[in-house]
């Protein structure tokens, strides 16, 4: 058994011929040898039994990118997930435990479902925990007994069904719980503060020598967790914006000048607000927290939405919650150091700072009177039951991770890679944060969508190709994630 903390944190690379690498995931065995396996159960399954190589090769490997150069290296590679010839648990043996963390995202209760619905089904499982009410849930809560019947409607509800929260992530508490509990595999939902306090619980765990398994579903409607095609919940999110955006659209053609402004969330990523405008058409002005803009003068915001109100009459503007946050700090002459209970930033309020100051400019205006609804459907995109996209996304993350678990494999992240499930190490999830970056095409189509300035001077868009030049050589990655 290893008992040592540095040597759980590193990788396991692989690599290969022409530049191929593997970035694995940790095992049981790595640090607990000759532990029992067992013939997967699937194999008598008869809804599995017959389908031809149902099981996952084990050398298959997934590429993280796909645009390639003709003389260029293989890259980095993770492993495909899927269940496995044999598994290292036995049915009997399984006490899993499943808890949601951070902030609510559709589709939550699909993936408790899958997860719990797996684990019966698939493999014989009969102990399945919630956990109620996130990280603390494991040490100042009672535990929810999830079996399928109990799950078997929750996918319609938004929300969680195990409650979720902000802050308590307790080390030592939480392991704790689950050795003292004897649980030997958690699942843990959740976004990038969720995958950091999984990777941690994996670290002790792993230091304790517990045959208990850590892995995690990555849930975000932020979309900001990288190497993922794109989180669970995003798509229902950006659909149940499309709702405020008609709205807002509604409101500003019917009026004189009429002018919609809607806040979506996106507190450092505004891909919900990107993808949002870009599925709309009737949107005018996209703000996100990745491209800086100014207000007053040539080239700003106000003589835009001037120009816009002159040519059509009306417009929509989206602006993401974490958008000109720089300059609502230097106006109120501090910086809000104001944080919730996982350490991230309290914002101020964009939208209506924004909708102000229009409001201030027009009113300087007399030949130019404007109505301005403004709409902050915040909540309202996160709360609702996820699509069936979604719901079909939801299912197979959850039934891949089950797979993992049951193989062995821990310290891992289930997630979509090229459109293939694969699993990716924690290091891999929480090393960085996924953003729009504004020198790809997906934001270059916006920009032409909306006709809207890019707000960059020529030295500030030099800037901005300089720092993803940066990025891009310290991940050896040469085309880019949102570059599609
Ligand atoms: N660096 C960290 N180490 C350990 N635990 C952490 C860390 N960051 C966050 N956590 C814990 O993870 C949980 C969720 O974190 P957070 O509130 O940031 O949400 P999230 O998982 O990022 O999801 P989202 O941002 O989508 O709401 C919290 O209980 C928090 O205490
Ligand atoms: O008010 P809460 O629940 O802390 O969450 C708000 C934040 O959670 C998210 O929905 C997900 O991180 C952000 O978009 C938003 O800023
Ligand atoms: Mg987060």
């Amino acid at each position: 058994m290893d008992n040592n903390n540095n040597i759980s944190c590193q990788m396991k690379v692989v690599t290969g011929e022409a530049g191929y690498v593997l970035e694995d995931v940790p095992h049981l065995t790595d640090y607990i040898p000759d532990l029992p396996t067992y013939p997967n159960p699937l194999r008598s399954n008869p809804a599995y039994s017959v389908v031809k190589q149902y099981f996952v090769d084990a050398d298959d490997t997934v590429p993280q990118k796909v645009v390639v150069h003709k003389d260029g290296p293989r890259g980095i590679h993770f492993r495909r997930a899927g269940p496995r010839q044999r598994v290292y648990f036995a049915p009997d043996e399984v006490h899993a435990a499943i808890v949601t963390c951070g902030g609510l995202c559709p589709g939550l209760n699909t993936v408790i479902r899958e997860i719990v619905c797996a684990l019966y089904h698939m493999y014989g499982v009969t102990r399945v925990l919630g956990i109620d009410g996130g990280y603390r849930g494991f040490y100042s809560k009672n535990t929810i007994t999830l079996t399928p019947k109990f799950v078997n409607d929750i996918h319609k509800r938004g929300g969680t069904i195990i409650g979720t929260s902000r802050g308590g992530h307790d080390k030592p508490k939480i392991v704790d719980s689950i050795q003292d509990r004897g649980i030997n595999q958690v699942y843990i939902i959740g976004g990038d503060g969720t995958q950091k306090g999984a990777a941690v619980i994996y670290q002790e765990v792993r230091r304790r020598g517990l045959k208990a398994v850590v892995a995690g579903i990555p849930k975000t409607i932020d979309n900001d967790i990288p190497v993922i095609d794109k989180s669970f919940g995003f798509d229902t999110a950006v659909e149940e914006a499309q709702r405020a955006i008609n709205a807002a659209h509604v409101e500003a053609e019917s009026a004189e000048n009429g002018i919609g402004v809607v806040k979506l969330m996106g507190r450092y990523s505004g891909f919900i607000a990107m993808y949002a405008t870009l599925a709309s058409r009737d949107v005018d002005l996209c703000l996100i927290p990745e491209s800086p803009f100014y207000l007053d003068g040539e080239g700003g915001l106000l003589e835009y939405v001037e120009k816009r109100l002159k040519d059509d009459g009306h417009m929509v503007i989206v602006v993401a919650e974490g958008a000109g946050q720089e300059l609502l700090a230097a106006e109120n002459l501090k910086t809000t150091t104001a944080q919730d209970a996982s350490g991230n930033k309290l914002l101020q309020d964009v939208g209506l700072w924004l909708s102000d100051k229009i409001k201030a400019h027009f009113a300087k205006i007399p030949s130019m009177p404007i109505t301005l609804k403004y709409i902050d459907p915040t909540y309202m995109i996160r709360a609702v039951p996820s699509n069936a996209s979604d719901n079909v996304y939801c299912t197979l993350l959850a039934q891949s991770c089950v797979h993992g678990v049951m193989a062995g494999y821990t310290g891992f992240t289930s997630g979509l890679v090229n459109g293939r499930q694969t699993y990716i190490p924690f290091n891999r999830i929480t090393e960085k944060q996924n953003n729009v970056v504004i020198t790809d095409r997906m934001w270059a189509r916006l920009l032409s969508s909306t006709n809207q300035p890019s707000f960059l001077r020529p030295k500030e868009v030099r800037e901005v190709q300089k720092q993803e030049l940066a990025t891009q050589v310290l991940d050896g990655d040469t085309t880019k994630a949102n570059d599609i």
